[in-house]
This record gives structure tokens, C-alpha cells and sequence, in this order.
């Protein structure tokens, strides 16, 4: 099966670049930006990849993209993730990246971007894989800084397909960033935000309504609301749910608890996502593969999430 999952074309629509830092490539980085690391090597490193919530993960995942500094390192993180696109036949991918992350260690905005989008065109080019770029805020810092982010982002306007909203989600609802989505979105940016990861139905509802989103991230606690999935049925809003990160920060207890495919039956356009592949054990493949070891996923599920992945594009 897990050929047979690896070999189904797939889209990627849910994806952190600085989440698909491998340790390997972060010692790699470390030394050659002689970078002192707190980790004695990578094995001591990946023992640390235990977490009991989203916050966890965000302390280590903010830590470890501290070894980015240069534009050939943004280059060579996002070749890396390419090239397991290739090798699991993931034919189009829209990744995230943070750009407060570094711009806020003084990192300045174009060397991300220009390593990145590098990265990207060569992709498109010699590994045939197309894509877009969203630029996600950071929710747990402050709408002005947002804001700012934005006026760093508008003179590259060309260079991103969406904007998004992510990092630590209770206690930062969608509301908080309404002004800077309607800005967003009248300079011509399409929204997404992650809701309703571990945050409720309500903040689901506001990025729906407030942000205006096309697609919502994760959204697995939509299943608390009968009136939030009816409207996400009829309307047939895309979730970019990744299993793999949902075990891994503890939002269900054991993967046999996922909701994904009573989802999928009752007619939400879900996909399957690797989120941070880096620090989550496993890429789309490992993701599809373990629903089917957990949760029984038969192939004819597997295709309609692949398809579902391929309909949510937003390019
Ligand atoms: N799963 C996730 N939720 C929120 N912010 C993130 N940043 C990286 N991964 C994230
Ligand atoms: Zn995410």
C-alpha cells in the first residue's frame, strides 16, 4: 500500500517551509554559519521531537529555524523539501513560510524570499513540480507588526499567491488580524488561516466570516459544530488536514481517533498534509500511509482525498 500511496498524484496545500527542516540539514547550516547548537548531534536533536501541544512544537520549531541565515540557506531548505515532493509525487505544492520568524532576528525580507522563490522556479523547471507561496503571520505577535509584514510583502507582491495566519492559536482568534485580511485582500491576496487546530468551532466561524478565507487549515474541530459542517459541506470549503501533526501535538490521542475519513463520508472536502514533516515523522506519503494502517483507509478513499488535494488549489 504504501507504493501504491507514494505512487497517487497528490497537491501539497499544507506546509511550513521551516517545518521541513530535517536535523541532518540543521547541523549542516549550524556549522556553516558556525552556529553553536544546544543539541549535541542530530540524534539528541530528534530525541527532543516529543510534544505535548502545539506550543511545545513552536518553541523548538522557532529555535531550529535560527540556523537560516543566507539566501542559499532558504535556497537549500526549500530544494530539500522539492525533492521529496519528487520522490512522493506530490505534482503541486502551496508552502508556507513565516517571514517574522527572521525578519525579527534582522534577517531582511528579500533573502528569504529570494531563497525561496530560487528554490521554487528551479522546481518548477527542472523537477516539474509548480507551486505557490503564502505568506503567513505570525498570531501570536501584534496586528501592527502584521501590518508592517504586509508593507514588506506588498513591493513583492507577484511573489505570493495568498496570506495566512498561523503559530500559537488559543487565545489569538482570527478576529485579532481582521483589519490586516481586509488590506490583504484588497491588494489582491487570497486568505487562509489556520482554525480550529486546537482552538474552537468560534474561531473556525471567524476566519470563515471576518477573514474570509477560501480554505481553512487543519479545521478538525469543526466536527463540534453541526451548523459549522453543514455550512463547510454546502459550501464545500477545502480543510488541509495533517494527521501526522495532529497525533504528534496531542489534538487526538491516537491516530485510530482521527476524524478525517468520517469527514471525507459525509462530504467535506478534506486533503491530507504534512504540515511539519520535519518534526511530525513523515511526509504526505507517511501521512496517507498511516491512515490506512490506523484508520482503514481503503484506496478508493485515498484517491478522493488525492483528488480533493488537486480541486483545492488555489492556482
Ligand atoms: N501546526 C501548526 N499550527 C500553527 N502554527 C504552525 N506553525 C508551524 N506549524 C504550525
Ligand atoms: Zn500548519
Amino acid at each position: 500500500m504504501y507504493d501504491w500511496l507514494n505512487a497517487l498524484p497528490k497537491a501539497e496545500l499544507h506546509l511550513h517551509l521551516e517545518g521541513s527542516l530535517e536535523p541532518e540539514l540543521l547541523f549542516a547550516l549550524a556549522e556553516r554559519n558556525k552556529i553553536a547548537l544546544p543539541w549535541a548531534d542530530v540524534e539528541t536533536l530528534r530525541g527532543a521531537y516529543a510534544f505535548n501541544n502545539l506550543q511545545e512544537f513552536l518553541d523548538l520549531y522557532y529555535q531550529g529555524a535560527d540556523v537560516l541565515r543566507t539566501e542559499q540557506d532558504f535556497y537549500d531548505l526549500t530544494w530539500a523539501y522539492l525533492q521529496r515532493c519528487k520522490a512522493q509525487n506530490v505534482i503541486h505544492t502551496e508552502p508556507f513560510f513565516d517571514p517574522q520568524t527572521h525578519t525579527d532576528r534582522g534577517i531582511p525580507f528579500e533573502v528569504v524570499l529570494n531563497g525561496i522563490n530560487r528554490a521554487l522556479k528551479d522546481g518548477r523547471q527542472q523537477l516539474g513540480i509548480s507551486s505557490g507561496l503564502i505568506l503567513s503571520f505570525l498570531r501570536h505577535l501584534s496586528e501592527e507588526e502584521a501590518q508592517k509584514t504586509l508593507d514588506q510583502a506588498l513591493p513583492f507582491r507577484d511573489a505570493f499567491i495568498a496570506v495566512g495566519l498561523d503559530s500559537s492559536e488559543m487565545g489569538h482568534p482570527p478576529s485579532k488580524f481582521q483589519r490586516v485580511f481586509d488590506r490583504a485582500r484588497s491588494e489582491g491576496f487570497v486568505a487562509v488561516a489556520h482554525a480550529g487546530e486546537e482552538g474552537p468551532p468560534e474561531y473556525i466561524w471567524e476566519a470563515l466570516d471576518l477573514l474570509q478565507i477560501k480554505r481553512i487549515d487543519h479545521g478538525v474541530r469543526a466536527i463540534e459544530d453541526e451548523r459549522l459542517m453543514q455550512r463547510i459541506i454546502d459550501e464545500q470549503i477545502p480543510l488541509t488536514v495533517c494527521p501526522l501533526s495532529n497525533t504528534k501535538l496531542c489534538v487526538f490521542d491516537h491516530m485510530s481517533q482521527h476524524n478525517i475519513l468520517d469527514m471525507l463520508e459525509r462530504g467535506v472536502k478534506v486533503t491530507v498534509n504534512s504540515d511539519d514533516p520535519a518534526y511530525f515523522g513523515g511526509y504526505v506519503t507517511e501521512n496517507f500511509h498511516a491512515l490506512h494502517t490506523h484508520l482503514g483507509m481503503t484506496e478508493d478513499q485515498a484517491r478522493r482525498l488525492a483528488q480533493n488535494s488537486l480541486d483545492a488549489r488555489l492556482v
